[in-house]
């Protein structure tokens, strides 16, 4: 069982992967936290971008030779195959490491997973430490690519006409922002690199197609703004994920002011300045961590 010194670490892992949101697709939001035999902190990494080091990586290099008989805490299953970055889980073997404590499996894991392999070549293996709670920033990855289509927030302003950008709601944690004139850009400019290229356009016609288009570009997290069209045509067509709506309180004033929320739950409501920011998710998500 995880000691509360790997949940804390892990809790810490969790938050540090966040910082890859926005960047790392089509791979995944990952961090990671290395603790040396006692127990201390000597190492903490996260995934930026496809093509540079896997969080085990950058986790490992901040610990140096503090990592032996260490543990590697861990929010997605290590890798095992050779890609753009080194196998993490030969990584975790040359740098010493005894136990590792992984949230999440991986689904895509090419091969026998980090997790079987590790525990063949005897380290000790805890899976399933926080996996609710690291789900909440694996989620949308794991629901995309579960599905092949990116997951998709629908973000408006229930009472103004102008939803180029709703108040609370950040660009940067998405891959790609669409507004309702279909124009396509990524939440961080540049940030996933030169090999991801966006189309200029989301076309209106036939909308899964379009997302799984925009999936083979390497979309995994996409946040549509605006009150009608667009939106939607991905809402009848049952592939929103998640809605925000910024509520001032003049209420449904004009037409599109109501809350679509059937078939969502309210997850999240906070006052912000002069309105409110309404969370809601389907109820019947398609990714729930085991
Ligand atoms: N455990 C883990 N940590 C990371 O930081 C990661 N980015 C991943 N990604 C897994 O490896 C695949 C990408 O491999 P390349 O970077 O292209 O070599 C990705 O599909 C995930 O399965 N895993």
């Amino acid at each position: 069982m995880a000691s509360e010194t790997e949940v804390a670490a892990m809790r810490r892992a969790i938050a540090v992967s966040a910082l890859g949101l926005g960047t790392t697709s089509p791979n995944p939001p990952v961090g990671c936290l290395i603790l040396d035999s006692g127990g201390r902190v000597v190492g903490e990494g996260f995934h930026r971008r496809k093509g540079e080091a896997h969080a085990e990586g950058n986790a490992l290099a901040a610990a140096g030779h503090a990592a032996r008989g260490g543990t590697a805490v861990v929010t997605l299953e290590p890798c095992n195959h050779v890609g753009r970055a080194p196998a993490c889980r030969a990584l975790l073997i040359e740098a010493g490491i005894a136990r590792v404590v992984v949230a999440v499996i991986d689904p895509t894991s090419r091969g026998a997973g980090g997790v079987a392999e590790l525990s063949r070549e005897g380290t000790d293996v805890e899976v399933g430490v926080l996996a609710d709670e690291a789900e909440l920033v694996l989620g949308p990855w794991l629901t995309a690519v579960g599905r092949g289509t990116p997951f998709v927030t629908w973000a408006y302003c229930a009472d103004a006409e102008d939803h180029r950008q709703v108040p609370g709601v950040d660009v940067h944690g998405y891959d790609a922002v669409v507004g309702s004139d279909g124009h396509l850009r990524e939440g961080v400019p540049g940030g996933h690199g030169e090999t991801f290229v966006l189309p200029g356009e989301l076309s209106r016609d036939a909308p899964e197609m379009a997302l799984r288009a925009l999936y083979a570009a390497g979309v995994r997290s996409l946040l549509v703004l605006g009150g009608r069209g667009l939106a939607e045509l991905f809402a009848a067509a049952g592939l929103v994920d998640e809605v925000l709506v910024c509520l001032t309180g003049r209420a449904a004033s004009l037409p599109g002011g109501e809350l679509p929320f059937s078939g969502f739950r309210i997850s999240s409501v906070r006052r912000l300045e002069d309105h409110v920011l309404v969370q809601a998710q389907r109820e019947d998500p398609l990714f729930r961590a085991k």
